[in-house]
């Protein structure tokens, strides 16, 4: 674990910030002389109110303190705006900083640390969570500095004014911050629940939107959609507990901050009667004293953004770790890919149980097994993209937990059923397998991948452009762009999750028999129900219950396991029904 994994939310963001230090210094430094700017007109009024005596002509002393006076307005809004400018410029290269971390992280962590985050929840920490630390950087650190120095400043010099009308300015501030602790009791619980309902709602509402095209399909309505609806009810129940809890506190702490008027207004009147306070004193107290209190508020308000801002920070933190350097290997002869004794289970219930197997390079293995025996699991497992329970699986030495995810991805390609194209030309989406990738090598994967004609169909061949997620093609079209995108990686490893039930065995089996020929230092590991198609295969990994329970030639299994016989007769006696011999002769050879 790193040390940013260990600090806490203040030390990380303290951290963060540490590289724009000078910035930030200079934008409060500019901001707090900003403030007492502000002070100037007050000082400037009493001094004015002090020369105005009858019979006096102090007209030209008054224009030179008008002169002042509009010199400190002045000098308050260009150091304000030279403050923000300095904040700004720290906040957005902070938030740089933070995004590329992010990116990093995202593209670098293995799959099981971000399994855990729905879409809902990855989106809110990199845009609003983000986002929030830049409104803190660049607009609550000046605001916040001037809620504080405005009331200390003005309190000062209402206590060199008049200190008994000072102290009669500050007598509901006790009251205040009472209420305000009342305000703010189970406040970090409530803040917790209320974000935690904000993510599901906005994983339920993602998930809403993927499920349209079935909603319609079923005539459901948003209402039936249970996950939706229950995180709407939760998140209304939530913010109506919220403010019933909340309005009251809060109500009297405003009340309360701006309620010395009422004390200073008779207590001043009093005290002229009694010939102890001058008019223009309390003229001015008048001034100062009512508006004094009211940065507070502005300080609770800060204080409750602070505690989100600290909150995204622990949301953060987590992808701003360092991690070790990763371990660098390469599949080859000596390195093989070899399971010991793994198992893994999802939900406690074990899936795959103490099972070994080694992959040689430029081997063909096809798992096969019946439905349910673990077998995408099992890939998933050895494509790295799962972390055992127990047990370990390593590239030559080396464990697959010490490889990050571009060493992982530089060795293993996986196409899964559930193929994913981004928006983009198909060119585009194939590159991604390879960026630098030649017009002939893309020609030979879409050939291999049996995509080169539908894409040579198409009006602008590889410059056709996909909608999101590639929905402008067919199923069977997509998980053919994405083994030519896999081919392309150019991984010593490729496995292969379904990923050719696209096709008939026949062009499934001639796919093999290209892919083999094009690429025989390639270690294939395929799941293929038809067993018609793999039957080539080097090796033919039997699974059943989480358990390799045999391997071996297709002619060797037939031979000996009960297991394989049962389901190579049973598919056999279909396959025959649509295969000619003289197919099958063209597939055996
Ligand atoms: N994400 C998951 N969460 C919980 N259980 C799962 C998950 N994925 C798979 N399973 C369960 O694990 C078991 C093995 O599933 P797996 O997909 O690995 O089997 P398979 O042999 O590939 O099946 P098939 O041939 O039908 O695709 C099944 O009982 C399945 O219900």
């Amino acid at each position: 674990m790193s040390s940013t994994q260990r600090s806490s939310p203040v030390q990380t963001l303290l951290a963060l910030v540490s590289g724009e230090k000078s910035a930030l210094i200079r934008a409060l430094v500019l901001a707090s002389l900003s403030v007492l700017m502000e002070l100037i007109p007050y000082g400037i009024l009493w001094l004015a109110a002090s020369l105005v005596q009858p019979g006096m002509a102090v007209g030209h002393q008054l224009l030179q303190l008008a002169g002042w006076l509009a010199l400190a307005l002045v000098l308050k809004y260009l150091l304000l705006s030279l403050a923000g400018y300095f904040s700004h410029l720290a906040a957005f290269r902070v938030l740089y900083q933070v995004r590329l971390r992010i990116a990093r992280a995202l593209s670098r962590l293995p799959l099981m640390q971000l399994a855990p985050y729905s879409s809902g929840s990855l989106r809110k920490i990199i845009i609003n969570d983000v986002e929030r630390l830049e409104s803190f950087i660049a607009h609550h650190t000046v605001d916040l500095i001037s809620a504080l120095i405005s009331p200390l400043t003005a309190a000062i010099f209402l206590f060199w004014i008049d200190w008994k009308m000072a102290l009669a300015a500050l007598i509901t501030v006790p009251l205040a911050l009472l209420a305000q602790k009342i305000f703010s009791r189970g406040m970090a619980e409530r803040v917790r629940r209320y974000h935690q309902a904000t993510e599901q709602l906005n994983s339920a509402i993602v998930e809403f939107v993927r499920g349209i095209p079935v909603m319609k399909a079923f005539r459901q309505s948003s209402t039936s959609f249970r996950l939706l609806n229950d995180s709407l009810k939760q998140y209304h129940a939530l913010v109506e507990q919220f403010t019933r809890r909340a309005v009251p506190s809060w109500s009297v702490f405003v009340v309360l901050l701006n309620a010395n008027i009422f004390i200073l207004l008779p207590l001043g009147i009093w005290r002229i009667g009694q010939g102890t306070l001058t008019l223009t004193d309390l003229v001015l107290v008048l001034m100062l004293g009512s508006g004094l209190l009211k940065p507070l508020l502005r300080v609770t308000f800060l204080s409750s953004l602070m505690r989100e801002v600290l909150a995204g920070m622990a949301r953060i933190q987590p992808f701003l770790t360092e991690q070790p350097p990763s371990a660098a290997v390469v599949m080859s002869p000596g390195n093989p890919l070899r399971a010991e004794n793994i198992s893994f289970g999802y939900e406690q219930r074990q899936v795959i149980g103490q099972l070994s197997l080694q992959l040689q390079p430029g081997g063909f293995y096809a798992l096969v097994g019946p439905s349910g025996a673990g077998k995408s699991t099992l890939a998933w497992l050895l494509a790295g993209l799962l972390p055992p329970d127990s047990g370990e699986i390593y590239l030559g030495e080396t464990p697959l937990s010490q490889l990050d995810d571009a060493s992982r991805a530089a060795q293993f390609a996986l196409v899964s059923q559930d193929v994913f194209l981004f928006k983009g030309t198909l060119a585009d989406n194939l590159r991604i397998g390879n960026p630098h990738a030649s017009p002939e090598q893309i020609a030979q994967a879409l050939a291999i991948a049996q995509a080169g004609d539908f894409v040579n169909a198409l009006p602008q061949g590889i410059d056709t452009p996909l909608h999101e997620r590639g929905l402008r093609l067919s199923g069977g079209e997509r998980q053919r762009i994405a083994i030519a995108r896999a081919l392309l990686a150019d991984t010593p490893i490729l496995i292969l999750d379904e990923a050719t039930a696209f096709a008939d065995a026949l062009t499934e089996a001639a796919f093999y028999r290209q892919l083999r020929q094009a690429r025989p230092e390639t270690c294939v590991l395929t799941i293929a129900h038809r067993l018609f198609a793999v039957q080539q295969a080097d090796c033919l990994l039997l699974m059943e219950n989480g358990q390799l329970v045999a391997s071996g030639s297709h002619s060797q299994l037939l031979a000996d396991n009960p297991l394989y016989q049962r389901l190579w007769h049973s598919q056999y006696q279909l396959q025959h029904w649509h295969i000619r011999s003289q197919e099958c002769s063209d597939v055996d050879a």
